[in-house]
């Protein structure tokens, strides 16, 4: 059995991580933290998992995470660069869910989190989790970078196409939308049901720090300058996320062709799939389940091509994700504990 610690068990992520975890035949939950919560029991907080998860939470400096195997992260961005060094050095692994080892250029890094990196060393040697697109490094890693969600989409989205030097890299738009767990637990005036539940709105327009991320992550697959126009709003969903990512055609391609290129690039990927030209991805088509959805479409047949990207954000776009990695990691299935179908209605 995995011996797994969760930073940050209070929050949206963890519980989802719990959920997950709950459920995992080869996982024994060890440590769990809670700044505030010491020694209340995890069902007590969270009745749904009552009867599956029995131990409590422990304030983090009374509990030993270099007892476990695998410490996730749930936590905020800065929290993991403070403890991954010493849990490195006893030989656990970890899997950061929050943005301190995403972005390889420490000065880049800083200005956009606008906190100071205590751990440049390690970012050398962090992998990028997105399995689908780094599978045999995650393999090996021993710290991972959990993807942020929207990163998650607009990656998957337009991989396939930079890698076959289909489109336009200097012209990249993503519009996405993102239900309300997406910004946590924690208490804020926009998050209220009274700001959030009847409302619709853009935020971050002119820059948010997941285009950063994403830039970086994309310009891998291209020897084109990447230039990523992002453009994230708050839809009146608990959990969801949908990606209206458009390209410029640069090249004579047939839709039939771009349709094989995305059903190739994901023949073997168990969570993501390619659904038929012209659908209309729904969120909840994903909800609760680890699970990438995406559809093309060309109107009039013209240069621009449109491709929609569903998933969920706690689940293929944090916690999900972030267990398929640790099954990688492991030596396991890689979709161990992950087979849950989306909910309907
Ligand atoms: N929500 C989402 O859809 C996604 C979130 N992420 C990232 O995952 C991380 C967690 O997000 P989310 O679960 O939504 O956040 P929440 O605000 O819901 O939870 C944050 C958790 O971190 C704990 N925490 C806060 N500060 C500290 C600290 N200094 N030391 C130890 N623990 C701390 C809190 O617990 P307590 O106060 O009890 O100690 C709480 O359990 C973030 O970095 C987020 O950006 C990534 C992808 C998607
Ligand atoms: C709706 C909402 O507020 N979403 C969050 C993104 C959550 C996430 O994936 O982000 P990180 O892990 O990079 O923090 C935001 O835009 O800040």
């Amino acid at each position: 059995m995995i011996k797994v610690g969760i930073v940050g068990g209070t929050g949206y992520t963890g519980v989802e991580l719990l959920r997950l975890l709950a459920a995992h035949p080869e996982v024994q939950l060890t440590a769990i933290t809670s700044r505030k919560e010491d020694g209340l029991p995890v069902a007590e907080m969270y009745p749904s998992l009552r009867g599956r998860v029995d131990i409590a939470f422990s304030s983090p400096d009374k509990v030993d995470l270099t007892q476990c195997d695998v410490v996730f992260f749930a936590t905020p961005h800065g929290v993991a660069m403070a403890q991954a060094p010493e849990l490195l050095a006893k030989g656990v692994k970890v899997i950061d869910l929050a943005a301190d080892f995403r972005i390889k250029d420490r000065a880049v890094f800083e200005k956009t989190y606008k906190i100071d990196h205590t751990a440049p060393e390690l970012l050398e040697q962090a992998v990028y989790g997105l399995p689908e697109l780094n599978r045999e490094d995650i393999k090996k890693a021993n710290l991972i970078a959990n993807p942020g969600c929207y990163p998650t989409t607009m990656q998957l989205g337009f991989v396939p196409l930079l890698k076959a030097g289909l489109i336009d890299a200097g012209h990249l738009i993503a519009d996405c939308k993102s239900g309300v767990s997406g910004a946590g637990r924690k208490a804020e005036i926009g998050t209220l049901f009274s700001e959030s539940s009847d409302n619709f709105k853009a935020y971050g327009v002119s820059g948010h720090r997941h285009t950063p991320e994403t830039a970086a992550q994309l310009q891998r697959y291209t020897s084109d300058k990447v230039k990523l126009i992002f453009t994230p709003h708050l839809t009146p969903m608990i959990r969801g996320m949908h990606s209206t990512l458009y390209a410029r055609l640069t090249k004579d391609v047939s839709n039939e062709e771009l349709q094989k290129l995305f059903e190739d690039a994901y023949a073997d990927q168990p969570f993501v799939d390619v659904m038929p030209w012209g659908s209309h991805p729904e969120t909840r088509s994903t909800r609760g389940a680890n699970m990438l959805r995406l559809a093309l479409h060309r109107p009039d047949n013209g240069d621009t091509l449109i491709v929609l990207v569903v998933q969920d954000n706690l689940v293929k776009g944090a916690s999900g994700q972030a267990v398929q990695c640790m099954n990688l990691m492991f030596g396991l299935d890689e979709g161990l504990g992950l087979q849950t179908i989306a909910l309907m209605p």
